[in-house]
C-alpha cells in the first residue's frame, strides 16, 4: 500500500508560519520510508496528518490510491508506535496486544491466536503475563509494535520509536526492526532525527527542513548527492568550508577541489567534505589538486576502530577527518604537527546560498 502525500499544509496558529508547508512525497509500497530532519521540521505533524490525528488546512493523503483525508482514524487501517510506550499500565502484555483486536469484534479464540502470533513475531513469547512495569524499555517498545501490528495494518507509522532508549538498545532494535519489516513487509513511515538510523534502515528518505521537503530519494543518493547546502550540512557529518572560484577551481584556504562547470571566476563557494574524503600524509602527495596543502593537527580523538582528526586550516576553518586506526598509526602524527591534506571528493555549491 503506497502512501502519497499531496501538497499538505498545516498551520497551528492563524497567520503564523506553517508547521507543514506544501509537502508532497510518496512512501513506496512495502518499503520503509524515513522522514528525517532537525527538531521542529514538521515530521511528527506529517505523521499525525497521515494517521488522521490532525486535520490539514489544504492537501490530500492517499493510501493505496484512495483519498483518506476525510476518513476517521479508526477506518484508516494504520498502526502507530510513538516514542513513549503508550501501553496500558494496568494490563498485561497479552491484554495490551489484544486491545485493538477486541474492539474489532473477533472471537476470543481468534484474538488469542493472533496475540500468540504477535508475541512470537516480537520474540516475547515468555512475557505475555507481565505488566509493562515489569519490562525493560526495549521490551515495552516491542510490545507496542506487536499491538500496532496485531490489527494487520496496511500502513505502520513510527514516531521516534527508539528515541527514549539508550544507544545500545537503540542500535539493537534498529536491526530488529529491519528483520521485523522483512517478515511483515508492511509499508512503513518512520520519523527520526537520527541520520544513521535513517540511512541504515530505510529504502527511501525524505529530508525535512522548516516544514518543507528539502530532498527525497534513496539513502545513497542523498548521502552522495545532497541537493542543497542544508542537506549537505545535515547528512554525512560533513565539514563546511567557504571559499571562492579561481581558475575553474574551488579554493577554500589551503584546500582546493574542482569547481562545478557552471562556476564563474570570483564566485563564492561552499564546499562540504565528508570525514573520510580527506587523505592525510606526512609528505606532500602531489597527486591531488591540493597535494601540497599543509595543515595543522588541532585535536586527535580515538573512537573505536578509527581516529577523529580535527584539522585547522591557515584561514582558521576547521575540518574533521576520520582515519582508520591502522592508517593513523602509520601516519604517526601528534597534536600540533603539520600534515598534508588531499581532498578526494567534496560537494561544492556555488553562488548565493543559505542554510
Ligand atoms: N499541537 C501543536 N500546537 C501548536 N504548534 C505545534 C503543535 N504541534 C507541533 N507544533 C509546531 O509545529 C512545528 C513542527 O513540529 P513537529 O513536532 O511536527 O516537528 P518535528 O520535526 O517532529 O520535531 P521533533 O523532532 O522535535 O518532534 C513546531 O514549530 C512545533 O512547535
Amino acid at each position: 500500500m503506497s502512501v502519497i502525500v499531496e501538497k499538505l499544509t498545516k498551520r497551528f496558529t492563524a497567520g503564523g508560519s506553517p508547521a507543514v508547508a506544501d509537502v508532497s512525497f510518496e512512501a513506496p509500497t512495502g518499503a520503509i520510508t524515513t522522514l528525517l530532519g532537525p527538531s521542529g521540521a514538521g515530521k511528527s505533524t506529517i505523521l499525525r496528518l497521515i494517521a488522521g490525528l490532525e486535520t490539514s488546512d489544504t492537501g490530500r493523503v492517499l493510501i493505496d490510491g484512495t483519498d483518506c483525508t476525510e476518513l476517521p482514524v479508526q477506518q484508516r487501517g494504520i498502526g502507530v508506535v510513538f516514542q513513549s510506550y503508550a501501553l496500558f499500565r494496568h494490563m498485561t502484555v497479552r491484554e495490551n496486544i489484544a486491545f485493538g483486536l477486541s474492539v474489532r469484534r473477533q472471537s476470543k479464540a481468534e484474538v488469542e491466536a493472533r496475540v500468540d502470533e504477535m508475541l512470537r513475531l516480537v520474540q516475547l513469547e515468555e512475557l505475555g503475563q507481565r505488566t509493562p512495569a515489569q519490562l525493560s524499555g526495549g521490551q515495552r517498545q516491542r510490545v507496542a509494535f506487536a499491538r500496532a501490528l496485531a490489527i494487520r495494518p496496511r500502513l505502520l507509522l513510527l514516531d521516534e520509536p527508539f528515541g527514549a532508549l539508550d544507544t545500545r538498545v537503540r542500535v539493537e532494535l534498529r536491526e530488529w526492526l529491519h528483520e521485523l519489516h522483512t517478515l511483515t513487509g508492511v509499508t512503513t513511515l518512520l520519523v527520526t532525527h537520527d541520520q544513521e538510523e535513517a540511512l541504515e534502515i530505510s529504502q527511501h528518505v525524505v529530508i525535512m527542513s522548516e516544514g518543507r521537503v528539502a530532498q527525497a530519494g534513496a539513502p545513497a543518493d542523498i548521502y552522495d548527492r545532497p541537493a542543497t547546502p542544508f542537506v549537505a550540512s545535515f547528512v554525512g557529518g560533513n565539514s563546511m568550508l567557504k571559499g571562492q572560484v579561481r581558475e575553474g577551481r574551488a579554493e577554500m584556504g589551503a584546500l582546493i577541489v574542482a569547481a562545478p562547470q557552471s562556476a564563474r571566476e570570483g564566485q563564492a563557494v561552499q564546499a562540504f567534505v565528508r570525514p573520510h574524503d580527506i587523505k592525510l600524509a606526512k609528505k606532500p602527495a602531489g597527486n591531488g589538486l591540493n597535494g601540497n596543502a599543509a595543515v595543522r593537527v588541532e585535536r586527535l580523538k580515538s573512537v573505536g576502530g578509527y581516529v577523529k582528526v580535527l584539522l585547522k586550516l591557515p584561514n582558521g576553518d576547521t575540518v574533521a577527518v576520520e582515519v582508520p586506526r591502522g592508517e593513523f598509526e602509520e601516519l604517526g602524527v601528534v597534536e600540533g604537527d603539520s600534515v598534508h591534506a588531499d581532498v578526494r571528493s567534496a560537494r561544492v555549491f556555488v553562488g548565493d546560498f543559505s542554510i
